[in-house]
């Protein structure tokens, strides 16, 4: 953005997107960085298919509803999970950017982990895994950061509240919850650069962050 002279800034995690932002954000997510992320699953012998929430009517998307002040940021009415479930029975793991688009063909930024939590929703799948850059929630409380195995609804309700949960991890939080209010029964935030994280995960071992209904 500030190679290009535009400027943005985020409120609650969330980018103020104007009609010059759009124009970056489906460059960059739904172009440069969908390839390089099926590039890089490709190189590793899988199989992977790069699409935006536009194609196919994918994501479509409502404005959000402090839109007066973020611009023209989506919040997910509906995911085409047909259009996904194809995708992966022909053999091809799906790479989505998170753009979403109207009934009128508008186009909305969407925050990538909402657009998981809705894609994760729909798909009526057991778990999400939110991949991350840290080692999960991490709490202060009782003098040294360490990271929360399992938090409730409530406490993350608190912690958005006292600030301890703030920027990037809400949006995530805020689409766990969404998640786990529906068929998903847990979602686990972990850390990307943990070597084998998402295997891990699926063969139970205890890491990161698991947010369950209670
Ligand atoms: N309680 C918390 N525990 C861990 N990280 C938190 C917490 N509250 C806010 N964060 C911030 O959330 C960030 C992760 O969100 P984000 O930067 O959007 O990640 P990503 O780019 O992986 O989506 C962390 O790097 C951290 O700065
Ligand atoms: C509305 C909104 O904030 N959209 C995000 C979409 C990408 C994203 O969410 O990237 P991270 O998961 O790394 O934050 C953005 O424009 O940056």
């Amino acid at each position: 953005m500030t190679k290009l002279g535009i400027e943005t800034e985020f409120v609650g995690g969330l980018r103020k997107t104007t009609d010059a932002v759009l124009d970056v954000v489906e460059m960059v997510l739904a172009g440069s960085i969908n390839k390089q992320i099926v590039r890089r699953i490709q190189g590793t012998g899988a199989r992977a298919l790069g699409l935006s929430g536009v194609d196919g009517s994918l994501i479509q998307a409502q404005p959000v509803p402090n839109h007066a002040e973020v611009g023209f940021v989506g919040d997910v009415t509906f995911v085409e999970s047909s259009i996904i479930h194809g995708v992966m029975d022909m053999g091809y793991m799906p790479v989505i950017a998170p753009v979403g688009v109207d009934a009128s063909g508008q186009r909305y930024n969407i925050n990538a982990d909402t657009a998981a939590g809705a894609v994760a929703s729909h798909m009526g799948v057991d778990r999400m895994i939110v991949v991350t850059d840290v080692p999960g929630i991490m709490t202060s409380a009782g003098g040294e950061k360490r990271v929360l195995p399992e938090v409730s609804i409530q406490q993350i309700e608190d912690m958005i509240t006292s600030g301890e949960i703030y920027g990037g991890m809400i949006p995530k939080v805020r689409a766990a919850i969404n998640c786990i209010h529906g068929d998903v029964q847990e979602v686990v935030i972990v850390d990307g650069s943990e070597p084998q994280v998402l295997s891990r995960v699926v063969h139970g071992e205890t890491i990161g962050t698991r947010i369950v209904r209670v």
